[in-house]
């Protein structure tokens, strides 16, 4: 289907936009499934990866309706949530990240204090609050065992603005235990304008100084990228593809420095671009040395891995070794993590790619 596995970049990476939901393994789908008694439409690795999978490039509707698959599974039981946070940490280090954020929506994973109830299942003891909980204790003993570092970004969805306060006061709340910024994710056809509780949780975030980023010219045209600036305040943008369809607009987002979350093969499987990757608006970000991550996205869904993501830029795209040090770094210069510790993650990234001049005379 795509470039392969192959490593073409063994060094320590940040990536930047990853799905908790979207990065589940399907083993411990089954397992859980198992222990609560939900009957699935199958129970071997290889049949459920199959059902759950997007084989060819579709739309970002047909994506999200993925989910369906399997949240019903792991939403409201606190185990399974706790045992997803800390199996990523483990599957992002095997990878060689170093540091990453992940995002996930609390609403979605919660049984309780969430109207409506999110994959028809009856209510529960879980709440929003619980689940975020419950993330950071996975994340926590993860980061312990595995030696990486794990933030997360908690999203507010388009289609569901009644949940976005309580978002932005998840943010807050636990903003000293691992929650660095908010997001917005969901189908991007459904205006901000139009849902006005959205703004109001990223102006609570501006004036709380939460870190923002918005889902924004995936599939949606640019100015969807100009409303997240202009009117959410974004300081990075998922996505952004379309952002080149605007030159004035993305010839000012270079010129202010803003990072771009990249996700290649994810945006071949939405249909966010076209699936001949020697067309794909990475290339003219490569070349205009723009800001930007590479990023799985959704790696249970799209069957991927981040060494895929990086060999299909490096096979389609002409990507160098020294374009993945550049990207990386930029990746943690724009990282949500303090100025402290972001100083600490450049150090590292530089030292390990030999980047550090030797003052001693
Ligand atoms: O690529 C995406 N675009 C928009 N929304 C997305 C994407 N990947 C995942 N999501 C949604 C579905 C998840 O349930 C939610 C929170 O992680 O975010």
């Amino acid at each position: 289907m795509m470039a392969s596995d192959k490593v073409v970049f063994d060094k320590p990476k940040v990536e930047l936009h990853v799905h908790l939901d979207g990065a589940i393994r399907v083993q411990t789908i089954l397992d859980v499934a198992k222990r609560r008694g939900i009957k699935l439409p199958a129970d071997t690795v290889e049949e459920m990866t199959q059902i759950i999978i997007l084989q060819e490039p579709s739309t970002l509707t047909n994506f999200l309706e993925k989910f369906a698959a399997y949240m019903h599974v792991i939403a409201g039981d606190r185990e399974a949530i706790k045992r997803i946070a800390y199996e990523f940490v483990e599957d992002k280090a095997k990878e060689g990240v170093i540091y990453v954020e992940l995002r996930y929506s609390p609403h979605f994973l919660a049984n309780a204090n969430v109207d409506p109830l999110p994959w028809n299942q009856s209510e529960g003891n879980v709440t929003p609050d619980d689940v975020v909980r419950l993330v950071n204790e996975g994340l926590m003993e993860g980061e312990k065992a595995f030696r990486i570092k794990a933030r997360s970004i908690l999203c507010c969805m388009r289609h569901m603005p009644r949940w976005s306060k309580d978002v932005v006061e998840l943010c807050k709340k636990y903003r000293s235990d691992g929650v660095v910024a908010i997001d917005l994710a969901g189908d991007e056809s459904l205006n901000c304008e139009a849902n006005p509780e959205h703004k109001k949780a990223y102006e609570e975030a501006i004036r709380c100084g939460i870190h923002r980023t918005v889902h924004a010219g995936e599939v949606g045209p640019a100015s969807v990228v100009r409303e997240a600036v202009d009117v959410l305040k974004a300081e990075r943008i998922g996505h952004g593809y379309s952002t080149v369809e605007d030159q004035a607009l993305y010839r000012t987002l270079l010129d202010n420095n803003m990072h771009f979350e990249m996700c290649p093969v994810s945006s071949k499987l939405t249909g966010a671009c076209d699936p001949d990757f020697t067309k794909h608006p990475i290339i003219t970000f490569m070349k205009d040395k723009a800001n930007y991550s590479l990023n799985t996205d959704d790696p249970l869904i799209f069957n991927s891995t981040l060494h895929m993501d990086y060999s299909t830029v490096h096979k389609h795209m002409g990507f160098t070794e020294e374009e993945f040090k550049r990207l990386n770094i930029c990746s943690a210069q724009s990282c949500f993590l303090p100025e402290e510790e972001k100083k600490e993650l450049l150090q590292s990234l530089r030292e390990a790619y030999g980047m550090i001049q030797d003052t001693a005379f």
